[in-house]
């Protein structure tokens, strides 16, 4: 691979010869914008200054590899005004500079959110108030809790990204909480769940299915060093509109589980949260309307969100000022040229990617010429390929696993039921799924398998099943009626007996 040294002479390392090599140089306040293709793969390499994808910085020297249709800029950082060069192999279908980043915007909104911490902090141990304090303030020290709101592809993800990655770079050992309350996308698990994860390292970007960084729960192994354990609840369907009570009460569990978590945890508290929405919470238009203004109250209320920041939708703004402005920061934020509009088939395929990754993990293969072992991947040293098919597959009994289904999409259609008949289960019913009726639905389907309910029967109540955190996910992938028996794919081998699990609309494709 080539490499410039200061003095421009063309190197090669380690007798490695890269075909599609550029050498690209940044100024201050310009970035590099990459879209890849599927299938294709791109390095990049950092010769000289300092640059930054989405928030965390690249290391001088090493080579990092994007994949799985990874859309995504490298820019100097707001507070860098040297140039810096960049070495990039591969063919990106896109690849451009763009003059005009709204860095500067969102490394603004860092500054005043990092304020929020430090005072918050301050608060904690009992300090003395510093003369920039104001009086709101004084009276509010508040860790910043920030709801990002915006239509499709406004970027809101990537600037909770960015936010995120700033609060890291402080230096004071923050660990601000990453909440993804877009079920159509996977976070940090899989699409259906909604979760949160305390994030204490940068998150890299280097795949369509990893935007938030790896965790621990999905195989391999070899991010570990990078792995986040999330917290997450299971919804089960992409539209939020499918059902908004269920969506609501997820939204309301994973409030409720963090503010426990936080009542010990002051260095967690004082670093504050970020919430990234779905696009359905800024239509007004259609079937969205009714419920998206209670979705969004459900945000406020559980995660006591305290800073709306409005990702280029000067309507939105306008009424999201006029419902919270009196209560709290309701910020207008802009939208960045670079943000790529994605499709309906694109995020077909980003779900797929993320389920397969959570199964197999996920290797991206550098680009030709490129040995894996001189690239990093997500920040770490690219796996061997070997290494990253491990999921098992094993037959349980059906009686292993008790599945569960919420609500009235389970139930025959109004003109099915008897004359004068009224439905009688809720929305919010779970019900449980005999996955020996034919049309249970079941095979192919992704099941969330959840963590046990109390064991005191006593506590025990109809509607549990709702609020038990994910311990994970499985797919059935045959099921053997006259046998009563079912296949299932599981990242790592484990007993799913005696298993509460929940199917939602998700299907799993080879
Ligand atoms: N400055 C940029 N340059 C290149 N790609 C970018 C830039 N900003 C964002 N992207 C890419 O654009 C795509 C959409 O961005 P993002 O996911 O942040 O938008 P969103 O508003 O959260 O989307 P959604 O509609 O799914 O809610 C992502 O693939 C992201 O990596």
């Amino acid at each position: 691979m080539g490499v410039m040294d200061s003095d421009g002479k063309q190197h090669f390392a380690e007798g490695i010869v890269a075909t599609n090599t550029q050498e690209w140089v940044l100024n201050p306040e310009t970035e590099y914008r990459f879209e890849l293709d599927p299938g294709t793969s791109l390095a990049i390499k950092l010769l000289r200054g300092h640059a930054e994808i989405f928030g965390a910085e690249l290391v001088d020297g090493k080579t990092y590899v994007y994949g799985f249709e990874c859309k995504a800029a490298v820019c100097l950082p707001v507070w860098t005004r040297c140039r810096h060069r960049k070495h990039v192999t591969g063919q990106p279908s896109t690849e451009y500079i763009s003059e005009e980043t709204p860095m500067v915007a969102y490394a603004n909104v860092h500054l005043a959110l990092e304020q929020m911490r430090v005072r918050a902090l301050r608060a904690v141990h009992g300090s003395p108030p510093s003369d920039d304090d104001d009086a709101d303030i004084l009276t509010n020290p508040d860790a910043p809790r920030v709801l990002v709101l915006g239509p499709e592809n406004s970027g809101k993800t990537t600037m909770c990204k960015i936010l995120t990655n700033y609060a890291l770079r402080t230096g004071q050992d923050w660990c601000p909480l990453l909440v993804n309350a877009d079920p159509s996308e996977g976070g940090w698990a899989v699409p259906g769940a909604i979760s949160a994860a305390s994030i204490s390292i940068p998150i890299q970007t280097c795949s369509s299915a990893s935007p938030l960084g790896s965790t621990a729960t999905s195989a391999p192994t070899h991010m570990s060093s990078n792995a986040l354990l999330p917290l997450a609840y299971w919804y089960g369907h992409a539209q939020t509109r499918r059902n908004p009570l269920l969506m609501d009460r997820v939204i309301r569990n994973l409030g409720e589980n963090i503010m426990e978590r936080w009542e010990s945890d002051t260095e967690s508290r004082v670093s504050g949260l970020i919430v990234d929405t779905p696009a359905s919470f800024a239509a007004s238009s259609g079937s969205n309307g009714d419920h998206r203004q209670t979705l969004i109250k459900a945000c406020v209320d559980a995660f006591r969100i305290n800073v709306i920041l409005v990702v280029g939708h000067e309507k939105l703004n306008v009424e999201m000022q006029r419902i919270y402005g009196n209560r709290m920061a309701v910020v207008k934020i802009p939208k960045s040229g670079g943000v790529v509009e994605l499709d309906a088939s694109y995020r077909e395929r980003i779900r797929k990617y993320e389920l397969h990754k959570y199964m197999y993990g996920q290797v991206i293969e550098p680009p030709s010429g490129l040995s894996s072992t001189v690239c990093m991947q997500g920040g770490e040293q690219t796996p061997d390929l070997t290494l990253a098919l491990s999921p098992s597959s094993s037959v349980i009994s059906f009686s292993d696993l008790r599945i569960y289904r919420i609500g009235e999409e389970t139930m025959a259609p109004v003109s099915a039921l008897p004359i004068g008949a009224t439905r009688v289960v809720s929305e919010m019913q779970p019900l449980v799924v005999d996955p020996a009726l034919p049309g249970s639905g079941l095979y192919n389907a992704v099941l969330a398998l959840l963590a046990p309910p109390n064991p005191d029967e006593s506590e025990r109540y109809d509607e549990e099943v709702l609020d038990l955190p994910i311990v994970g996910f499985t797919v059935v992938t045959a099921l053997d009626i006259p046998n009563k028996r079912m296949t299932v794919l599981a990242p790592s081998q484990g007993s799913l007996a005696g298993r509460i699990a929940v199917v939602g609309s998700f299907e799993w494709q080879e």
